[in-house]
């Protein structure tokens, strides 16, 4: 479903790559953590799928498809099959829960009825139902992320790609978050989800990727956070380049062909584990908020009311009315449509782009 052939990801400009000579498969149905401490590479294993980066050297496949001979006229159907899930959410402002949902229908030209059935439906999934005249801003940070979600999945996609989607939330919002990704991954999508939050990985056990400095440490299945390995904060000494240590060692590179990067995290302490902010017992204990497909309405209104005990009043405050984006509504309205959606990497097309970014070609 997802194969790295020895992926290498060098960004411009640095020395060090942030992928490092990377084979992982990942299979249909699977739900996999990608773990590891930050500026390790775990979003840049999930901007790669998404074929918003294109690796240094390797080959990858999604779908069965090399994502190197995807032309990028073709780029916006590929992703069809793909949902994408951020730590910023990022909702349209001015567009009403149902329409942000709606949106990703329309703009790959799905009919009306279907519309009309599809995004009700999602909503309900999502522990949403009856939500769908509200505004983002009038939404808790959960609800929003469950905006987000069922945007994601409204289309039925094979594939979810999570970026830290509980990054913003507290840990019950986080374990209700959680109940919902595994649910959508027991109706068959494929999860892979990147995160720091250690209760989470280390409740659910499932398949955890461990990224470090690029290189795949660790690959296991029912796994937790930390694996049999001792992860305490590791701090890396600072040496000179060509100034030995105390025990004597040379600064030097080991191989003349190593890089010299001069922005190594050597110069800094590496911190290989983030502080967990949802604990396991949070996990155990928190309320399932999603809503089983085939529910019937009374199970739905019991889902929502769960849904809206869990996320609490929202007290709206008329300064709080404005538009809220991260980066704020100025940033936002330079965003292409595709950018805002996160269809797209903010910073406009690049070279090798074509005009479409989103939905049918012609
Ligand atoms: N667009 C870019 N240009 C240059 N370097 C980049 C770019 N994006 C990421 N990097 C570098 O690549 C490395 C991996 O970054 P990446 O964002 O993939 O890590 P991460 O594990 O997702 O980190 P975090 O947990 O903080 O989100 C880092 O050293 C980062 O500085």
């Amino acid at each position: 479903m997802i194969r790295f052939d020895s992926v290498t990801k060098t960004y411009p400009g640095q020395a060090r790559p942030a992928l490092n000579d990377i084979g992982v498969e990942i299979l249909r149905g699977e739900f996999v953590f990608l773990v590891g401490a930050s500026g390790s590479g775990k979003s840049s294993f999930l901007r790669l799928i998404l074929k918003e980066e294109k690796p240094s050297k390797g080959a990858i496949h999604v779908l069965g498809q090399d994502l190197g001979s995807i032309s990028t006229r073709k780029v916006p159907y590929f992703r069809r099959d793909l949902g994408v899930v951020f730590q910023d959410f990022r909702l349209l402002p001015n567009k009403s829960v149902y329409e942000n949902v709606a949106f990703t229908l329309r703009v790959i030209g799905k009919s009306r009825g279907y519309v009309q059935s599809a995004v009700p439906e999602t909503l309900k999934l999502v522990g949403l139902d009856g939500k769908g005249k509200r505004m983002p801003h009038e939404l808790s940070g959960g609800e929003q992320q469950r905006v987000a979600i069922a945007r994601a999945i409204v289309n039925k996609p094979q594939i979810l790609l999570a970026d830290e989607p509980t990054g913003n939330l507290d840990p019950v919002t986080s374990a209700g978050i959680m109940t919902l990704l595994e649910r959508i991954n027991a109706i068959g999508t494929t999860v892979v989800m990147a995160t720091h939050e250690a209760g989470i990985v280390d409740q659910m056990r499932r398949r955890v990727i461990e990224l470090s400095a690029g290189d795949i440490v660790r690959d296991e299945r029912s796994a937790g956070y930390d694996g049999q390995t001792v992860r305490d904060v590791e701090v890396v000494p600072h040496r000179e380049p060509g100034k030995p240590d105390e025990s004597g060692a040379s600064g030097e590179p080991e191989s003349a062909s190593e890089p010299d990067d001069s922005e190594t995290p050597a110069a800094a302490p590496v911190v290989t584990a983030a502080a967990p902010k949802v604990t396991p017992e949070v996990m155990r204990d928190a309320e399932p908020l999603y809503v089983e497909p085939e529910a019937t309405d009374a199970v739905t209104d019991a889902a929502a009311e769960i849904t809206a005990a869990a996320t609490g009043t929202i007290q709206v405050d008329p300064e709080q009315l404005k538009p809220k984006t991260t980066g704020g509504a100025a940033a936002s309205e330079h965003l292409t449509l595709a950018e805002r959606l996160g269809l797209r990497a903010p910073g406009g097309p690049r070279e090798g782009d074509d005009d479409q970014e989103v939905g049918p070609t012609k």
